[in-house]
């Protein structure tokens, strides 16, 4: 709803209310319809202040209402009307102003923001495009380069760029809504003719079509098969070459395709998961908002490799003090010269001081007596950690937090080297730990949610997207990608190349194919597991080991020195070691077909759908089966942590919400023909929770929590 009241005598207030963010439902847009005519006909007012509630302008259309029909006015002639209006509206901007809530500010005759309001148009985001005017508007204010980036990437603005945009006509630090008061009433009376921003010409650009053309193939490839962005560079195109009405249907038409479509669904339902995600709950009852977490003053890092570092600098630039501790003493110098250029060039992005003294570094384990929580990042291995555990559980202050960044190790194993286990979780890190969005947090049956809650919090002021999860090997994200990765190796058995599997991947939306990103990551980690596991051994080509399926292909390529980027030579062919160009590689392909007539395998036509699905629905299956063991809460959490960590297309939802969009039932009929045809890899067999779902007729993915509930409950 939205409020009204006079003030200061001839400024009209009106007052949006809708918390937590002000959204435009029905009954906000319904309540600025009334307020607004009142403003009007209130021969008293003179000028008319429009603000939210609780210091947030408005967070935009309300997107809970987008799967219901809609009711209330509608966003388009009340912004209009806003315009049009002959008494100055002055948005008071505090907090957000995002999307619809920037395009009511545009309606608006004049715009004052608070210095730490953001303000954006994040339409695209969502799979939209700002369709109320938006789209027009903008271009019309600050130009069609300047609108074409905050439209196309949905990217937030302070409000100082949107001074220096124009978007806003003056930042205060004071009270916004007394700062717009003031102002409202030095305007009233005077002309508005020149302040509609919907009759102004769109800022003539040199060489549109060069403009266009050069923004739209961009736009293109960082879309990877998104839609939004494109129909966004479509409506600002029409800003810039039609006249505004025509214009505003041209928006409106673009905007009915996105509305209804598939990846708009994928999108919304991925920013309420990124929130829901948040809200965690422990199979023992204990939840996000009963569980009060430990204060975190100072923080230790041990080891210094390529997480550690990452690890350390992210802390550094939360603002926390760390020790890091690295027990060579080459490889502490590098990493201390690593961090600070790390530091160095995060600072200059962000226009602020290097927090290098945030950082000490150390070779000394004895350091960490005083810290609150430690992240060990050494060596994956098993019986290093575990000394490494006992070694802090020693040395620490009681009630240090412990926790391991290792990538599917058993947390608990690490958790009974100390005195206090229930002090130990999992904080698993994705590399570049510094960039990655990212975290895993993971509780053993040890853990206390004091332990969880405190994991959790950290994660957030370093700026991660934090999901709690249970304790089993490769946790939830490795756990899945284990598969992924051998069902691309299979596929190179039957007659695929790197090329095809990565090229089906890439334009199924990946940033990375599966070969490429393995040649990234470096063959050699998952081979030195493997060999820990006594799966992989040296010299043996075995097919089958432990009774089922395998693939020896990476292991094979790492017995001769293939480790992929760093040396030159992995699933492609590097210029030199390092590069980070992939190139076809004859001798590869040589190799498989030498392995396959070993094997007496015959290379078949391999298509993309075969390709997908058969590294996907392996994938998705065993996201079922995570949610059965409880050790995901709920869909929600597999997919952020796909979308994250993993770089699975957020126009695709994740993995759960996949599988839900292209059909329960035809997910589970595909994986029964996979292993009907590969009796020999048992994680082809549907699980029981799928079969479930698709019995009760396959829920919408927001539903399946219950059944998940009701499953457990009769175990
Ligand atoms: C065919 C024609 C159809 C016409 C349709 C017209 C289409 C449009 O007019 C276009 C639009 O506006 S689409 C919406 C654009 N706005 C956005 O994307 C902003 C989304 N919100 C944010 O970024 C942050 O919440 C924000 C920065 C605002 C605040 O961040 P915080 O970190 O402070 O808070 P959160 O935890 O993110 O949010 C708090 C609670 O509010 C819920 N929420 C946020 N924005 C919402 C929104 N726009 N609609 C509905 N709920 C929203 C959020 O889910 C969270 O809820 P709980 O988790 O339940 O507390
Ligand atoms: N590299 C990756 O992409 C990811 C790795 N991880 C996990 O993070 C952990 C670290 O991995 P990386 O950084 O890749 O390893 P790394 O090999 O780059 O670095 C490990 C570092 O630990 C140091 N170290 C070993 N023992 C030590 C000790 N007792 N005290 C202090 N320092 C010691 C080593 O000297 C080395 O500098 C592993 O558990 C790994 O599984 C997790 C996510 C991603």
């Amino acid at each position: 709803m939205a409020q009204y009241s006079r003030i200061s005598g001839s400024v009209g207030l009106i007052t949006l209310k809708n918390p937590p963010v002000n959204a435009l439902s029905a009954a906000v847009r319904q309540g600025i319809v009334d307020t607004v005519e009142k403003a009007l006909c209130d021969p008293q007012v003179k000028s008319v202040v429009i603000c939210g509630q609780d210091g947030v302008f408005c967070g935009g259309a309300d997107v809970k209402e987008f799967e219901k029909s809609m009711s209330g006015p509608p966003l388009i002639p009340m912004i209009h009307s806003i315009e049009c209006a002959t008494k100055p509206m002055v948005a008071a901007i505090e907090g957000s102003a995002l999307g619809g809530g920037l395009e009511l500010a545009l309606g608006c005759h004049y715009r004052i923001a608070h210095s730490k309001a953001r303000l954006g148009l994040p339409e695209v985001t969502l799979g939209l495009l700002p369709a109320a005017g938006g789209s027009q508007r903008l271009p019309r204010l600050i130009g069609v380069p300047a609108a074409l980036d905050l439209i196309t990437t949905g990217r937030h603005v302070t409000a100082a760029e949107a001074l220096q945009l124009g978007i806003v006509d003056q930042v205060t630090d004071h009270k916004t809504v007394d700062a717009a008061v003031k102002f409202a009433l030095s305007v009233a009376g005077k002309p508005l003719d020149a302040r509609r921003i919907s009759t102004y010409p769109c800022p003539v650009v040199t060489d549109l079509d060069a403009l266009f053309e050069d923004v739209m193939q961009k736009v293109r490839q960082s879309a990877r098969g998104a839609i939004a962005p494109i129909a966004c560079v479509q409506a600002v195109r029409a800003a810039a070459t039609l006249p505004y009405t025509r214009g505003m249907e041209r928006e409106k038409e673009l905007m009915a395709t996105l509305f209804t479509s598939g990846q708009a669904r994928a999108l919304q339902y991925n920013f309420f998961a990124q929130r829901a995600v948040g809200k965690w709950r422990m199979p023992s009852g204990a939840r996000w908002d009963t569980s009060t977490p430990r204060p975190v003053h100072k923080v230790a890092v041990i080891g210094l490799g390529t997480m550690g570092r990452g690890i350390a600098v992210a802390l550094a630039q939360a603002g926390l003090p760390v020790v890091t501790v690295e027990a060579q003493e080459k490889q502490l110098m590098e990493a201390k010269r690593v961090m600070s250029d790390m530091l160095k060039r995060g600072a200059k992005r962000r226009g602020v001081a290097p927090p290098l003294d945030k950082i000490s570094y150390s070779s000394n384990i004895q350091d960490l007596a005083d810290v609150d929580l430690v992240i060990e990042a050494v060596f994956e291995d098993m019986d290093l950690k575990k000394k490494v555990f006992l070694q802090l559980s020693a040395v620490c202050k009681p009630g240090t937090l412990l926790c391991t960044n290792t990538s599917g190790l058993d947390v608990d194993q690490l958790a009974s080297q100390t005195r206090n286990p229930e002090l130990v979780v999992g904080m698993h890190f994705f590399a570049p730990a510094h960039v990655m969005k990212l975290l895993e947090v993971v509780y053993g049956p040890r853990s206390s949610p004091q332990a969880v809650a405190t994991a959790m919090q950290l994660g957030k002021k370093m700026g991660k997207i934090s999901v709690a999860v249970g304790n089993c090997r490769g946790f939830v994200g490795n756990r899945m990608l284990k598969l992924y990765t051998e069902q691309a190796s299979f596929l190179l058995e039957e007659g695929a190349t790197p090329d095809l599997v990565d090229r089906a991947i890439e334009e199924f939306g990946f940033p990375m194919g599966v070969f490429r990103m393995s040649d990234l990551s470096g063959l050699d980690i998952g081979w030195r597991v493997r060999k820990e596991m006594k799966l992989a051994v040296p010299g043996q080509s075995a097919r089958i080991r432990e009774g089922r399926r395998y693939s020896p292909l990476g292991d094979l390529l790492c017995e001769q020195g293939r480790f992929g980027q760093k040396t030159g030579r992995g699933w492609y062919r590097y210029n030199k070691p390092g590069d980070r160009v992939a190139h076809s590689d004859p001798w590869l392909h040589h190799f498989l077909e030498e392995y396959r007539a070993q094997h007496g395998l015959v290379a078949r036509r391999i298509d993309q759908q075969e390709i997908l699905e058969r590294c996907l629905y392996p994938m998705i299956n065993e996201g079922f089966r995570i949610l059965q063991d409880g050790i995901a809460a709920g869909p929600e959490d597999i997919d952020v942590i796909y979308v994250f960590g993993y770089g699975w297309p957020r126009h695709c939802g994740g993995p759960m919400f996949y599988a839900s969009m292209v059909g329960l039932e035809k997910v589970l009929e595909r994986l029964e023909h996979y292993y009907q045809a590969h009796p020999d890899v048992p994680y082809l067999q549907p699980c029981s929770l799928l079969r479930r779902l698709v019995a009760i007729g396959s829920p919408p993915v927001q539903k399946w929590r219950e059944v998940i509930k009701n499953l457990h409950s009769q175990l």
